[in-house]
């Protein structure tokens, strides 16, 4: 008993000793800190990372921060070593066009035991990937490439299709987030890997519904793997099902080689080839700059390189185009706001050719809705971490701080969208706000648009994604009006990236007839 007594007060003395010692060792460290000028987003984010940990585990942290945005303004702390920022003059231009590097948390894309563009870190791996893969997603290469822009229009039509029959045999209902799914499945895999090697479930929802489910599932079976990997060996993960590569895409991969069989990578790709064609040819050619390699053959490794970065560019078009077109359907089909399906169904109908990517670029109504959903809903709504390699100062006069190197720092799409000087009445779905405007607004709201990110870690399918969109909502709302239902209970979560989420199992089920006028 003697010695229980002894035991515990003495592991109690020590614990609150140690604490006591903790407590006053960072608190003299922090307060030479050059960050403590810093409002913070809580007390105990001087001292602590826990706190903001904590809120992103619940997966409030886009919101908290947004919300400490409004309190504080445009710099604000959030734990001894990390702070995000919301200015695009003093921010983002010396974080994002200063090419500060990605931190670790963007491990979370690896696959095949290597990293991905969007993963690498340091800044001339980075140069070099995406000077390997950028041609096939530039502008000029996609509006000059009619074989492309025909596939798309084909696409089209079959969507069309699908809800035409939607229209005349399932009572007018149907779920547009399975619907959106299968597009934005088949227009990236159709582009990515070529039509021969698509997946394409435009014609079958109930098919399509199924294979969202599996898609959902290795995706979300990908992400734990990565993030266990750490810890847990890789055949250990394997084994209980956790594989950071996803087997859907490896089979479009298979019959995309399959394909090509007959005509081996060559190492002079043709002029208009998929970005999964150029990049093996730009593998076998080697790195730009220096001598071509004799190679006839892409090696292990980088069979591997090229298989991650193509099913990174799969997965970061599937989801974000998937919940940008679901939101706006959402949008356009309230109530409020039918006055602005009207105004994109008469825009449509005036093009001679619906749904060529070349026809549809310059039509403001359509540009206006979409700028404005990305805007209200940003697919990426939350932070895109760096980390200072040098001292560096951000923010506006009167919030300026100069950060040492190792801190993390960072923007969110979220907050930059809502700034009211930029944006007034920014929590309104406003479409006219970027039609009826002074000729500087647009160039400043395009300024603080950042649903794609800037700077050299931009997104590279940016119009890839744009005309996707345009094609979808064109080859939609040209031919049919869509209207919420009583039942209809649709929500956007603020997560990190948003997720879309009903109560009844579908993800947008919305009522569709056939346009009238
Ligand atoms: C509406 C659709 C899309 C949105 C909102 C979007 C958004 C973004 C954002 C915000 C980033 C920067 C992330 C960061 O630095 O943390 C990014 C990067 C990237 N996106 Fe997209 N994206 C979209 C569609 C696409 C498509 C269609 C592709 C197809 C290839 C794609 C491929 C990529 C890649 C490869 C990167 C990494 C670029 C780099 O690190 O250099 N995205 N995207």
């Amino acid at each position: 008993m003697w010695a229980d007594q002894f035991n515990t007060s003495f592991w109690a003395r020590t614990t609150v000793a140690l604490g006591i010692l903790y407590a006053a060792l960072s608190h003299f460290y922090r307060r030479r800190s050059a960050l403590n000028a810093v409002p913070t987003i809580h007390w105990s984010a001087r001292y602590s990372p826990a706190w903001i940990r904590w809120q992103r585990l619940r997966d409030r942290g886009t919101l908290l921060v947004h919300q400490a945005h409004l309190r504080h303004g445009p710099v604000v702390r959030l734990a001894p070593r990390e702070l995000s920022v919301c200015d695009v003059d003093t921010s983002l231009k010396p974080i994002y066009d200063g090419r500060l590097p990605k931190t670790d948390w963007y491990q979370l894309a690896a696959s095949y035991g290597t990293a991905r563009m969007f993963s690498m870190k340091d800044e001339a791996s980075h140069r070099k990937r995406r000077r390997m893969v950028a041609k096939p997603y530039s502008k000029s290469y996609l509006t000059e490439n009619r074989e492309w822009q025909e596939r798309q229009a084909g696409l089209a039509c079959d969507m069309r299709a699908t809800v035409e029959k939607a229209c005349r045999e399932a009572g007018g209902e149907v779920d547009f987030g399975v619907l959106f799914f299968a597009w934005a499945l088949a227009s990236v895999s159709t582009d990515v890997f070529g039509a021969d090697a698509a997946e394409h479930h435009l014609d079958d929802l109930a098919e399509a519904r199924t294979v969202k489910v599996k898609y959902d599932g290795q995706l979300s079976a990908a992400l734990t793997a990565v993030a266990w990997s750490r810890c847990v060996p890789r055949w250990l993960l394997g084994w209980l099902g956790y594989s950071t590569n996803m087997t859907c895409i490896e089979e479009m991969r298979g019959r995309a080689d399959a394909a090509s069989a007959i005509q081996a990578p060559s190492k002079s790709a043709e002029p208009r080839s998929t970005p999964y064609e150029h990049m093996k040819s730009q593998m076998l050619r080697g790195p730009p700059g220096e001598p071509q390699s004799d190679a006839k053959q892409l090696s292990r490794n980088q069979q591997a390189a090229t298989a991650s970065e193509m099913q990174d560019h799969i997965v970061a078009s599937v989801d974000t185009s998937t919940i940008a077109l679901t939101t706006c359907a959402w949008l356009l089909s309230l109530e409020s706001n039918r006055q602005w399906q009207d105004k994109l169904r008469h825009e449509s109908q005036r093009f001679e050719d619906p749904f060529s990517a070349v026809n549809i670029d310059n039509s403001p109504i359509l540009e206006a809705i979409i700028e404005e959903t990305l805007r209200l809903y940003p697919p990426v709504a939350g932070r895109q971490p760096r980390v200072t390699d040098k001292t560096i100062s951000v923010g506006p006069p009167g919030h300026q701080v100069t950060m040492p190197a190792g801190v993390t720092v960072h923007a969110q799409a979220w907050s930059l969208h809502r700034n009211p000087t930029i944006f007034p009445e920014p929590e309104v779905w406003d479409p006219q706000r970027w039609l009826e405007c002074s000729p500087e607004q647009p160039k400043q709201m395009n300024a603080w648009l950042w649903a794609y990110g800037s700077g050299s870690r931009r997104c590279l399918g940016e119009h890839l994604a744009l005309s996707s969109l345009e094609v979808a909502l064109v080859a939609v709302y040209g031919g049919f009006e869509t209207w919420v239902t009583q039942k209809t209970r649709f929500e956007v979560k603020v997560w990190n990236v948003l997720q879309p989420v009903t109560r009844d199992g579908s993800v947008l089920r919305l009522h569709v007839g056939k346009a009238t006028a």
